[in-house]
């Protein structure tokens, strides 16, 4: 579990690593792919495919809010230009009986997303929560040829927050004890997080709620934020609602 070790790095000290495990990829990582047939051309053919499903969820939710259909599509050139846009494979395996959870570790910890929308595809396990603007945490239940759509942080910040950015984690797999034991199955999530072109100046639709911010120096904000005083402070501080 290399992954576990990355993660702790980047999360500060202020919470445990999660249990579970990654794999990334943007278009201009140059990290050495898995040895696994196929797996490049699968993944890569995905990346794309989850782009065009991007877009049209961007002209959808443009013409939602009466602007015109490219307002948010035209900053999202994710297979031309160095967005940031990523997909990450998820994977929550199912424990053995004598794991050792440390104290405050969650399979995925609280937090929003950084960009504008997250496509989710889950597999049938279930185990991802969202938190509601009123604080109440509830199930999204897995459901056969669907993906999951959430509105991340940028978003919320481009549309005055007439959009929300939901909260999300997985706690713990569906019939697993707080110690992360007695799961039927390992979970596995597939995460196609949408960003902005690096210099996209995001400037709320109301002109009032938050100042503009250049996408790339938002991520940089918040990376900047995570690895000096953890990641709960960064994520508490992110938005109001
Ligand atoms: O695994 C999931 O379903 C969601 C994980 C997640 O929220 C994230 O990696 O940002
Ligand atoms: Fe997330």
């Amino acid at each position: 579990m290399d992954s576990l070790k990355r993660r702790e790095i980047r999360l500060g000290n202020a919470t445990e690593p999660d249990v579970k495990e990654s794999f990334v990829y943007f278009p201009e990582n140059l990290a050495p792919w898995p040895e696994i047939e196929d797996f490049k051309e699968s993944f890569i053919d995905v990346f794309h495919n989850f782009t065009i499903l991007l877009h049209r969820i961007l002209e959808v939710l443009a013409l939602s809010l009466d602007l015109e259909r490219e307002f948010f599509k035209k900053h999202h050139c994710t297979l031309e230009r160095q967005g940031g846009t990523v997909m990450r494979t998820a994977l929550y395996p199912k424990m053995p009986d004598d794991f050792k959870k440390t104290d405050g570790q969650l399979r995925c910890s609280e937090h929003t997303d950084w960009g504008t929308v997250t496509v989710i595809h889950q597999d049938n396990v279930g185990g991802l929560q969202v938190k509601t603007k009123s604080g109440e945490w509830i199930d999204v239940k897995p459901k056969d040829g669907t993906f999951v759509v959430q509105i991340a942080d940028l978003m919320q910040r481009w549309t005055s927050n007439k959009f929300y950015a939901p909260p999300h984690r997985v706690l713990k797999l569906p019939d697993e004890t707080n110690s992360f034991i007695g799961a039927k199955r390992s979970r596995f999530s597939l995460i196609y997080f949408g960003n902005p072109d690096s210099d996209t100046v995001v400037q709320g639709i109301d002109g009032s709620k938050y100042e503009p911010i250049i996408a790339s120096h938002y991520y940089e904000e918040l990376n900047e934020k995570a690895s000096k005083q953890g990641y709960e402070e960064t994520f508490h501080h992110t938005l109001d609602i």
